[in-house]
């Protein structure tokens, strides 16, 4: 499902983030990436979705080679990876409703579509009766599940998340720990970067570990393995 292969990531100043990434996620996994600040855990997601392009290696999403797209070819292969970011990248001046639809209005699905597939996972996230609301006016947690909403409309094979729970009370982390799960049992192969031992050692899962831009542990079912 995907694919890593030898990838390497020097920032143009300098910084290498990735220094020979080797991996292979199976599709329907579970897979948290753990390791401390600055390791490379956002580098390697962001590789993942092709917000970031590898210096070197490659990255195969069902086939695809992320790292020899051609920039016109980019939105097309993003259609099949949902993200969702810890600071939720939510458009403020669009309701909740208008947010989700955005993505299926871009590849020009009709309205009647459109208004099923929006209120569908509107439904998942339980967010149907905040339909009109505008982000600011949401919680952080219910921000959170527009965003996972918004990533999954799609129906992408893959929904990739970076610190989802970072911004979050417990509580709150534990609720969009639950709709990860739903999303994972419905099929989709979840990556997700964490700082969160909590959730890692309670809903044990496989563990990519990344330190200095490399893999130092991958286990299933793995712990969380820090200090917090
Ligand atoms: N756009 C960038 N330009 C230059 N250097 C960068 C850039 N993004 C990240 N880095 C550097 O690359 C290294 C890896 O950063 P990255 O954000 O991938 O780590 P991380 O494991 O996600 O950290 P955190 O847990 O703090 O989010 C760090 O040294 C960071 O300073």
């Amino acid at each position: 499902m995907i694919e890593m292969k030898d990838v390497w990531k020097t920032y143009p100043n300098g910084v290498m983030a990735l220094n020979g990434i080797d991996t292979y996620i199976e599709k329907g996994e579970f897979v948290y990436v753990v390791g401390p600040s600055g390791a490379g855990k956002s580098t390697f997601i962001k590789c993942m979705y092709r917000e970031e392009k590898p210096t070197k290696g490659s990255i195969l999403i069902q086939g695809t080679d992320l790292a020899k797209l051609r920039e016109r070819n980019i939105p097309k292969v993003r259609r099949k990876i949902g993200v969702v970011f810890q600071d939720f990248k939510l458009l403020p001046k669009l309701t909740v409703f208008e947010n989700v639809a955005f993505a299926l209005e871009v590849i020009e699905e009709s309205p009647r579509t459109i208004r099923k597939r929006v209120n569908e996972v509107l439904d998942l996230v339980k967010l149907r009766d905040k339909a009109k609301s505008f982000p600011d006016e949401l919680s952080g947690g219910e921000q959170q599940r527009v965003s996972i909403a918004r990533s999954i409309v799609n129906r992408p094979p893959v929904v990739i998340a970076d610190e989802p729970t970072g911004n979050l009370d417990p509580e709150t982390a534990w609720g969009i720990m639950d709709i990860l799960q739903e999303i994972n049992d419905r099929g989709a192969t979840v990556v997700m970067a964490t700082h969160n031992k909590d959730i890692v050692n309670t809903r044990k899962k496989r563990v990519i570990a990344i330190e200095g831009g490399r893999i130092v542990r991958d286990e299933q079912k793995g712990e969380y393995g820090y200090e917090v």
